[in-house]
């Protein structure tokens, strides 16, 4: 291979599957064990020892996939299956009972929601792999997830954004808002086994078919299938896919999705979150399922609310920095209400916290993902009402929606403030950066600033479906050279899910019917076409990621017009269908009108400035554009508005 690993001694398979481990990935496929480990999984997430007892009883688990959630009743006017704390009530740790009709809506655990019905081969759980241009008699394969990678996604330059000026802050914090909505964990595959080599049904190779610049011909990724269960609606009987975390903007990826992990996180004195040396995340002690291989300390993992928090330092930054912001807000409403318990405290911060990322998000975010028609016609930037008929669980089409892994840059910057400017101290390729969150704590703990102001002063690229060397052919490299095409994974995990292809969703979204290759003019360039053309038979064949994400985007904004479609359906879902929204008006939900007047001053420059050390910032921290001033003229909320 061309590249030499530059560090780490997990191989490239154990570093993808700690990127996808989760609570319940850890089932197995023996049906007994495997109904042991759901039922732990139940009790992690809080349902009571009466509620355990009484599944098995009705021998909800009779057969090996069958879903406990489908048939389990939870009646939410129950307050203990809620929480309360002085008589105010908090989101549940799950999500359970966000919503009181139904109180699966947006748990962590619950099955992706789909817009379309499955596209397997057999309608149940083969991969979806025939092209719409054989028949029954003459099977014509849809092309290899590689090839289409080289075809229509590969590019060995960064070009930088030919659009906005949009900085690399902008992409991880995108990242870390993916990980408070969804993480679809993998499948019952023991531990040590080679998928490329292996007759487990759960295993996912993916074979390169041709020699290309980088791999050849007959070199496979062993990569895993996701976790599934027997779809709820017992007739159809497909197998779904499964969110792990509670789908709410909540803050799960600081807090963790059951009671089990906030557990391990809190310290339980005065509201705080558990810190380390220099105020960093804890670190953890059992790191095998964490996605975390630095070369100096290759144990060295930060324990978060979510697995995957380690996976690259620009993200670990952004959990750093609001693990701090919980205790920052902790320590001020402790000193402000000396008779708040650590309980009252804790959930007063999280409630907080939770709001800050939903105005972040909405206010910043969103704004810079979407063109400005789609954030109206979603209705994600008007007033905010409460719906009780919306189900804020993941629509599994968004999740590829969502899957920027073409915004990477291939160079990781760290920088500094210099006189009054602030320049690059240190580049590093992409490929040795992952899962080193050791980064952070260099240059004796100042490794956070650094990683974080080379994050504001650095553009990242917008090539429209193209991705770079790093995360087409290095991901996750290691010291035999092994590594993955996160490109290919992508194809292949629709494929994978059953997912339908792309031109459904151009259909259901923008009402265009797709049956010629010149169907695609109105969503994609010539050349794109012509890339697709070139591996695809028919445009009826496009996989739904790749269809996605080389859409020409609308405006200044970087989604197109199918993908704005699936990300604002998703975000309408989640504002309109949390009953804790911080914008609520429910007169026991709200924050008073002081408070929430605090609450929409907050910036992430703000937040940043507050919890880092930094001097000066952009006021708006996802462009590159603007000038950097003083932290002490960039405003904030007052929290003396939270005294009792
Ligand atoms: C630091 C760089 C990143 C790495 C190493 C990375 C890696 C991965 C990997 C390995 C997967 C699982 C793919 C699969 O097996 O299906 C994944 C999924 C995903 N990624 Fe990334 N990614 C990165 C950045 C991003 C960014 C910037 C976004 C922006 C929004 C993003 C959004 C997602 C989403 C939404 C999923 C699907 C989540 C799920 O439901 O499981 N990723 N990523
Ligand atoms: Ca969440």
């Amino acid at each position: 291979k061309p590249k030499e690993a530059k560090r780490g001694i997990r191989t490239a398979s154990q570093k993808l599957r700690a990127f996808m481990s989760g609570l319940r990935s850890r089932a197995v496929a023996d049906p007994e064990e495997r109904t042991a480990r759901r039922l732990d999984v139940l009790s992690k997430l809080g349902f009571s020892a009466e509620v355990l007892r009484d599944l098995k009883a009705l021998q909800m688990f009779s057969r090996a996939d069958e879903d406990p959630f489908c048939d389990l009743k939870v009646d939410c006017s129950v307050d203990s299956n809620r929480a309360f704390v002085d008589g105010q009530e908090y989101r549940t740790q799950s999500g359970q009972c966000n919503n009181l009709d139904n109180y699966d809506w947006g748990l962590a655990g619950v099955q992706h929601k789909r817009l379309l019905t499955n596209a397997y081969d057999n309608g149940k759980w083969s991969a979806r792999r025939k092209s719409v241009t054989g028949t029954n008699r003459n099977i014509v394969l849809l092309p290899g997830a590689r090839k289409i990678s080289n075809a229509v996604h590969a590019t060995d330059s960064d070009k930088p954004l030919d659009k906005a000026s949009l900085s690399s802050a902008f992409i991880y914090f995108l990242q870390f808002i993916s990980h408070d909505i969804t993480k679809t964990p993998e499948g019952d595959v023991p531990t040590n086994t080679d998928c490329c080599n292996s007759t487990n049904p759960f295993c996912l190779p993916i074979r390169v078919e041709v020699t290309d610049d980088f791999f050849s011909a007959g070199d496979c990724y062993d990569a895993q299938r996701s976790f599934t269960v027997l779809d709820c609606d017992d007739t159809s009987g497909f197998q779904n896919q499964i969110n792990d975390i509670t789908a709410y903007i909540d803050g799960s990826m600081v807090y963790g999705s059951s009671d089990a992990e906030l557990k391990e996180l809190r310290s339980f004195i005065g509201g705080y979150l558990k810190t380390s040396t220099a105020n960093f995340m804890p670190e953890a002690e059992d790191t095998e399922d964490l996605a975390c291989d630095n070369v100096e300390d290759p144990d060295l993992c930060f324990l978060a609310g979510d697995t995957r928090a380690d996976v690259h330092p620009g993200l670990t930054t952004f959990h750093t920095v609001f693990v701090r912001e919980h205790n920052r807000v902790a320590a001020y409403l402790g000193e402000l209400n000396a008779d708040w318990s650590d309980e009252k405290i804790f959930q007063e911060t999280r409630r907080i916290v939770a709001a800050e990322l939903q105005r972040i998000t909405f206010n910043e975010m969103l704004p810079k993902v979407l063109d400005s028609s789609y954030v109206s016609k979603y209705g994600l930037s008007g007033s905010y009402s409460y719906n009780k008929s919306v189900d804020a669980s993941v629509i599994q089409e968004f999740t590829f929606g969502y899957r920027f892994h073409n915004l990477m840059p291939a160079v990781f910057h760290m920088a500094e403030l210099v006189g009054s400017s602030v320049g690059n101290t240190a580049s590093h390729e992409q490929e040795d950066v992952w899962q080193s969150p050791g980064f952070l704590l260099t240059d004796n703990y100042r490794g956070v600033d650094h990683v974080l102001l080379g994050l504001v002063a650095n553009g990242c690229p917008f090539i429209n479906g193209l991705m770079n060397d790093a995360s087409r052919n290095f991901l996750f490299v290691d010291e035999n050279g092994d590594s993955f095409d996160l490109a290919s994974i992508n194809i292949e995990r629709g494929r994978e899910w059953g997912t339908p292809a792309y031109y459904l969703y151009r259909q259901m979204c923008g009402g265009v019917t797709i049956s010629a290759w010149t169907d695609l003019a109105s969503t994609h360039s010539a050349d794109v076409i012509a890339d697709l053309q070139s591996v695809y038979a028919s445009p009826k064949d496009v996989d739904l990621w790749t269809g996605l994400v080389t859409e020409t985007a609308v405006g200044t904004s970087i989604a197109g017009p199918t993908m704005s479609c699936l990300i604002g359906m998703q975000f309408a879902n989640l504002r309109n269908g949390d009953r804790f929204w911080y914008e609520t008006s429910d007169a026991d939900l709200k924050f008073t009108t002081g408070q929430l007047s605090e609450l929409k001053k907050v910036t992430l420059a703000r937040v940043l400035c507050d919890n880092l050390d930094v001097a000066t910032m952009p006021k708006d921290v996802f462009s590159t554009s603007g000038s950097w001033v003083d932290c002490s003229t960039i405003s904030g909320m007052d929290l003396s508005f939270w005294a009792d």
